[in-house]
């Protein structure tokens, strides 16, 4: 029989013994220290296993749910928490403060990009949207510059859109005082003034080919926020079993091809001493660097064709959905539209609406800015990823967590906003009508990944906006009173109306 003595005598035992002792010290400095870090990462409700908290969540309106989820439970959990979608971690932000310090102040730290298996699928890492990396911020510093250097936010986007306002007014009067959807007409218009930029010409709006592209667009950005696209983000292997899928990516590979035919058609008639609009000078950029023997440049097929799918779709469900936002407020609420047609009809008179006339006109912009807000076409943003580990608001988040910044609890936060869940420019405006700017206005999020096309977008909105009113006033169809017509949005990853009828009745 062994005693203790015994193996203190042999040296072997002795070195057992240590190592045993150190490993039993190490486990339980490790387990302390793992539930230490536990104890601080952002409390949630409790997940089961495999499908995480996905039996608590609406997925059909994710936002709003988490929203819930805070305003319910904001007393146990406050603006920093964890929901498990299946296995995955997600970290929701909540709230004007919070939102705002992690995507600015700890601007670095928040500001990845959440590649999605859909996202992936759709992108393959390529472009601006779904990218992260070097090859992001080339690509997002190269669309930047050179979206300005074709006229985003100055004189010459203002020229191609006061042009493009003409075509949509056409498409108006021939309607005029005639119930109508408007559905895709206003994003025919907004997909013009993107396309213009990005190949130098606009399309008429008869052209099967441009309104089956801009069909597609806005039906996989529908498909993209159901439920069953959210399911496949965490079960990818379900992909090929969902319909949504398959339709999401037959849309996908149509658009992509009928980009590649209009690259080629530039292609061939590139001249690089003289560039016509984006992607000439994406091209010329790639030309430069294959005479220069740059090897591995950012400047390859894939980032052009998803750079421009990136730039088509942003530019067109968004401005347009907004537009359409705004006409459907003007007609539940005609007293807001008497007001905005007055100061029009003060300010501008019958001649063309031109972007200087913004300053001298506060209460449309006002209507404007509390369109987007109430609106909140963008809900979640678009899922960021922590690109290191972060402390944040004591809270321990680990690097690759996925984050949600809901920017529905920005616009409309109860500490921030008087009424936040009513239509009321008097958000923008002070005791003397002047136009007041909101720290809490976020529609276009904020930080490294904050929308880069939004000078671009509040042009539009300003000049699409007061044309139409200047022209047209919007009403309910005949026997449909104001108090019924429906803001419920339809479900989407952006969020659009219902589908409904408005008339434009001409004013002149
Ligand atoms: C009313 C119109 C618009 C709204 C409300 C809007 C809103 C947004 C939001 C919320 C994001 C996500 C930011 C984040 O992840 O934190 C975004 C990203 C983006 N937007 Fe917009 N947008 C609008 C119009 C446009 C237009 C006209 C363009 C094209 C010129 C555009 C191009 C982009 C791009 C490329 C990104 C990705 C930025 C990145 O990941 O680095 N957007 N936008």
């Amino acid at each position: 029989m062994i005693t203790l003595v015994d193996l203190f005598q042999s040296s072997t035992s002795v070195c057992l013994l240590v190592a045993i002792v150190c490993l039993l010290v190490f486990h339980r400095f490790h387990s302390s220290f793992s539930s230490r870090l536990q104890k601080r990462a952002p409390p949630g409700p409790k997940p089961l296993p495999l499908l995480g908290n996905l039996l608590q969540v609406d997925l059909h309106r994710l936002d709003s749910c988490l929203l819930h989820v805070r305003n319910e439970l904001s007393k146990i959990y406050g603006p920093v928490f964890t929901v498990y979608l299946g296995q995955k971690k997600t970290v929701v932000l909540a709230g004007y403060r919070t939102v705002k310090r992690a995507l600015v102040n700890h601007a670095e730290e928040f500001g990845g990009r959440e590649v999605t298996p859909i996202f992936y699928d759709c992108n393959k890492g390529h472009g601006i949207l779904f990218s992260n990396g070097d090859s992001w911020k080339e690509m997002r510093r190269f669309a930047l510059t050179t979206l300005r250097d074709f006229g985003m936010g100055n004189k010459v986007s203002e020229g191609k859109i006061i042009e493009e306002c003409h075509y949509l007014m056409e498409e108006f009067e021939q309607r005029e005082g005639k119930p109508f959807n408007n559905a895709l007409t206003i994003h025919y218009a907004a997909s013009n003034v993107i396309s213009a930029i990005m190949f130098g010409k606009r399309f008429e709006y008869k052209d099967p080919v441009f309104q089956a592209m801009v069909e597609r667009d806005n039906e996989s950005i529908r498909l993209i926020g159901t439920a069953s696209i959210l399911i496949y983000n965490v079960f990818p292997w379900l992909g090929p079993r969902l319909k949504n899928w398959r339709v999401l990516m037959k849309n996908v590979e149509a658009n992509k091809e009928e980009l590649k035919r209009i690259i080629v058609d530039l292609k061939e008639t590139l001249n690089p001493e003289m560039c016509r609009c984006f992607v000439d000078a994406f091209l010329t950029r790639k030309l430069n660097l294959e005479e220069s023997e740059i090897q591995d440049s950012h400047y390859h097929d894939d980032n052009l064709i998803y750079s421009v799918t990136n730039l088509f779709a942003a530019g067109t469900d968004t401005t347009g959905n907004t537009l359409k936002w705004g006409l459907l407020f003007m007609a539940k609420y005609p007293h807001f539209q008497d007001q905005v047609q007055e100061e029009l009809s003060r300010v501008v008179g019958s001649r063309e609406v031109r972007v200087e006339d913004r300053k001298n006109m506060p209460y449309t912009d006002a209507v404007i800015h509390e369109t987007q807000r109430l609106a909140n076409i963008v809900p979640m943003a678009i899922p960021h990823k922590t690109s290191r580990d972060v402390t944040f608001q004591g809270f321990f988040i680990e690097e690759g967590t996925t984050v949600f910044p809901l920017l529905t609890s920005v616009l409309h936060d109860e500490s921030e906003w008087e009424s936040p869940n009513s239509f009321n420019p008097s958000h923008f405006l002070d005791r003397e009508g002047t136009f007041i700017r909101r720290d809490a206005f976020m529609p276009f999020s904020a930080g490294r990944r904050a929308c880069l096309g939004e000078s671009l977008a509040r042009m539009e909105l300003f000049l699409f906006f007061t044309s139409l009113l200047q022209r047209f006033r919007f009403t309910p169809p005949p026997g449909v009173k104001e108090e019924e017509l429906d803001l419920t949005p339809a479900v989407g990853f952006i969020l659009s109306p219902s589908p409904h009828e408005l008339c434009a009745v001409s004013r002149q």
